[in-house]
């Protein structure tokens, strides 16, 4: 079937290259090219496909969807990718398993990452390969029933017993089995345990231990160790998120992971180079989630945007013709601002995931003095990013009107998933609370004079005021989110001292001011994903490119201030606010011509996608109706239920 008119319409409409966006999103060429490779590549291979739509399969056939195509995978791999390469890796994992979880979801992001940052040379050489390989699979088993946030609370031990050189496990409370690790139910045979350490009855606090669970050979849990599955989730239903129970597991004391903090034979404990350091595989998967966030969020709004230009309801001027939906401002303003964050999303997840990589080549080094500004960068963006993403999803599933709602969309799907990473690696409010720290710490440098030693991303909370010319451009708009920023960080620091000062406690002020401190690093987050953006499009070369970057960008500045107004009431008049508002409106205006090329040059492909609505062709109708009559429900006429039940029933009532 050809493609859709209107989409045709709207592509040629376009006013740049698609597949040059994509390199710059991507960051780079050779990158956007290698994934457009993969998805052709895997396109021809049929054991890919869905064996029938996911959204019609229970969560065992989901699992058991997910294993197949790892199975078939394992044939692929380094035919299709380099597989030294984590991006490609990740995309192939993308467009083959979906965003559904999988088996393999946390072996790869936080299982071999921890044994790259926690495990010594020599524990690397027993494991690390045999990890990579996919011989063993393996899970990071930290939260318990009881305690998420507070790990210094976690409950489960791991007692060193002197005699036999072993740590021995134990779970000593309900609250205390692992509970929520991905792929821990059923499928891992391996974990990486975070456990308190118990040294000759002394307590060192969490540590990470390498701890077999199930036999590599029947796969049946070894004794001493209670495993499964903890049930259905709001989503991620095909990954086996479990619980896990210890009593008197030995392990040898070899498998505590002693890259860092290390036990000698005679039971001597030997403390890592900084505090925090066991915590490192939490900012790693932190460092990725503005890019797994962004492309959550880019792909509801390729469905929402072609979707959007091939529904037409109401009219206009012509009455003629019915409009395409996307020409409503309306539905513009609930678009195209999610369009901008999704893309400074993906430019933010590429310089965290830089920042990482280069942390850890310190930390080997033995330099950890990056560690604090990395945590606090990480915590702030994956809770705003998280957040506004949830939000830029149920906006685009809305902005379908009722066929959003309807699983056809797969946008309550992707909802589902991405609004998880408000909760995993830290609740939002929490991490929001962790980078407050560093403000109010930052503050206090100021107040001590010493602001001359401030980093380069607080340097502001330092700056006086100046005149906002709005006319200027985006780097003035930088500027009304500093005084923003900066303005409500004095403030909420000032309220938790002056509470601290009138007698109350550290934590009793911190928790009164928390919710202005919260505030503020939100509007921290916030400059920061401007300020990348900013620098993103001003590094561009591709001038057509650049030209429309330059439009998104004036789309996002104008909308982000908008929507802090409350927190410049002091520096803008109303004036400058109408203005501000009217070159919002102007440059929805602007980047009409070019919504579906912003969001094709994401290049997700239809079957990454999964979705009736956002089909790269744009024929939804008929599509739609092939699909629901493929729904379970339609196999018969007639449902048993209404034969046992319905039909007695209305006879009963008929007498
Ligand atoms: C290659 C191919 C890849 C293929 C991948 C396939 C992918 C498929 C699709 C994937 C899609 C989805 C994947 C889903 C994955 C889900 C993963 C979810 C995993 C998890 O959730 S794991 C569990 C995460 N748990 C947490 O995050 C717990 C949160 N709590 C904490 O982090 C801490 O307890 C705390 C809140 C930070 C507090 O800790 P603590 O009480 O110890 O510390 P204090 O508050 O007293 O602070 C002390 C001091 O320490 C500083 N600090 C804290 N943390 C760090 C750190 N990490 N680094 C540096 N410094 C740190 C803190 O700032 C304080 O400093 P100060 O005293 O203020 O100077
Ligand atoms: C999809 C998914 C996958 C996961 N995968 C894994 C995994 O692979 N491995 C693993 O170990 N864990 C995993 N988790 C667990 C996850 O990391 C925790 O649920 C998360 O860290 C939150 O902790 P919690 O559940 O204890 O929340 P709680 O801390 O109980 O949060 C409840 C409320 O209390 C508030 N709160 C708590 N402490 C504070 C505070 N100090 N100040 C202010 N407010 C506070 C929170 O803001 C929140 O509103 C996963 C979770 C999910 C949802």
């Amino acid at each position: 079937m050809s493609e859709n008119p209107d989409l045709t319409n709207e592509r040629a409409s376009g006013t740049f290259e698609t597949n040059a966006m994509a390199a710059v999103i991507y960051g780079s060429e050779k990158f956007a090219q290698r994934r457009r490779e993969i998805t052709e590549a895997i396109s021809k291979i049929p054991e890919f496909q869905d064996s029938h739509p996911l959204v019609f399969m229970s969560r065992e056939e989901k699992i058991s969807e997910a294993c197949r195509k790892l199975a078939v995978l394992s044939n692929y791999w380094n035919s299709l990718i380099d597989t030294s390469d984590e991006e490609e890796a990740l995309h192939l994992y993308r467009e083959v398993l979906g965003l559904e979880g999988h088996p393999l979801a946390l072996h790869e992001t936080m299982f071999i990452p921890s044994l790259i940052a926690q495990a010594s040379d020599e524990q690397q050489e027993k494991w690390l390969g045999r990890a990579q390989r996919r011989e063993i699979i393996g899970c990071y088993a930290q939260t318990e029933m009881g305690h998420g946030t507070n790990l210094r609370a976690l409950e489960t031990t791991a007692t060193f017993d002197i005699s036999t050189r072993e740590f021995i496990l134990n779970s000593p409370t309900i609250t205390s089995l692992k509970w929520w690790p991905g792929a821990l139910g059923k499928s891992a045979n391996w974990s990486i345990v975070i456990a308190n350490l118990i040294i000759k009855e002394h307590n060192y606090g969490p540590h990470p231990f390498m701890v077999q669970l199930r036999d590599e050979k029947s796969h049946e849990p070894l004794p001493g160790i209670t495993v499964g599955d903890i049930g259905p989730k709001m989503a991620f239903n095909g990954a086996d998120n479990g619980f896990l129970g210890f009593k008197n597991y030995r392990i040898p004391r070899e498998n505590m992971l002693m890259r860092h903090s290390k036990v000698t034979s005679d039971g001597s404990y030997i403390k890592p180079p900084h505090a925090k350091i066991g915590y490192s595989s939490m900012v790693k998967v932190r460092s990725r989630m503005a890019m797994d966030q962004g492309l959550f969020l880019a792909s509801a709004l390729v469905i929402a945007v072609r979707y959007s230009a091939v529904r037409r309801q109401g009219y206009l001027e012509d009455k003629s013709r019915e409009v395409k939906v996307l020409d409503y401002q309306t539905q513009q303003h609930r678009l195209f601002p999610s369009i901008a964050r999704a893309y400074a999303f993906i430019f933010c997840g590429f310089e965290t995931i830089r920042l990482y990589d280069q942390l850890l080549i310190d930390v080997q080094n033995g330099n950890t003095s990056g560690m604090a500004d990395l945590h606090a960068l990480t915590s702030g963006l994956k809770s705003v990013v998280t957040y506004q993403t949830g939000e830029g999803i149920e906006q685009a599933r809305m902005a379908c009107g009722g066929h959003g709602y309807s699983m056809a969309s797969y946008i309550s799907e992707i909802y589902g998933v991405a609004i998880g990473g408000c909760t995993y690696e830290g609740e939002n409010m929490v991490m929001l609370l962790q980078l407050a720290r560093y403000l109010v710490k930052s503050i206090e440098m100021i107040q001590n004079g010493k602001s001359r030693e401030l980093g380069p991303m607080v340097a502001y909370l330092a700056e006086n005021e100046s005149e906002i010319d709005l006319n200027l451009g985006p780097n003035e708009y930088l500027k009304v989110f500093e005084y923003a920023a900066r303005n409500q960080t004095w403030r909420a620091t000032e309220k938790f001292q002056k509470l601290r000062n009138s007698g109350m406690s550290n934590e009793e002020a911190w928790n009164q001011a928390s919710v202005e401190l919260t505030r503020a690093s939100r509007l921290h987050t916030r400059l920061y994903i401007m300020s990348t953006f900013i620098n993103h499009v001003g590094s561009i070369v591709d001038q057509k490119v650049k030209g429309v970057l330059i439009d998104l960008l004036n789309v996002h500045v104008t909308y982000e201030v908008m929507d802090i107004g409350i927190y410049v009431q002091g520096l803008l008049s109303s004036n400058q606010m109408d203005l501000i508002r009217n070159q919002l409106y102007v440059s929805l205006e602007t980047i009409r011509p070019n919504a579906v090329s912003l969001v094709d040059s994401f290049q997700i492909s239809d079957m990454q996608l999964r979705s009736v609505l956002g089909r790269r062709d744009g024929n939804v109708y008929e599509n739609l109706f092939k699909w629901a009559k493929s729904s379970p429900l339609n196999k018969t006429d007639v449902l048993p239920s209404v034969t046992q039940y319905l039909k007695p029933m209305m006879e009963k009532s008929k007498l």
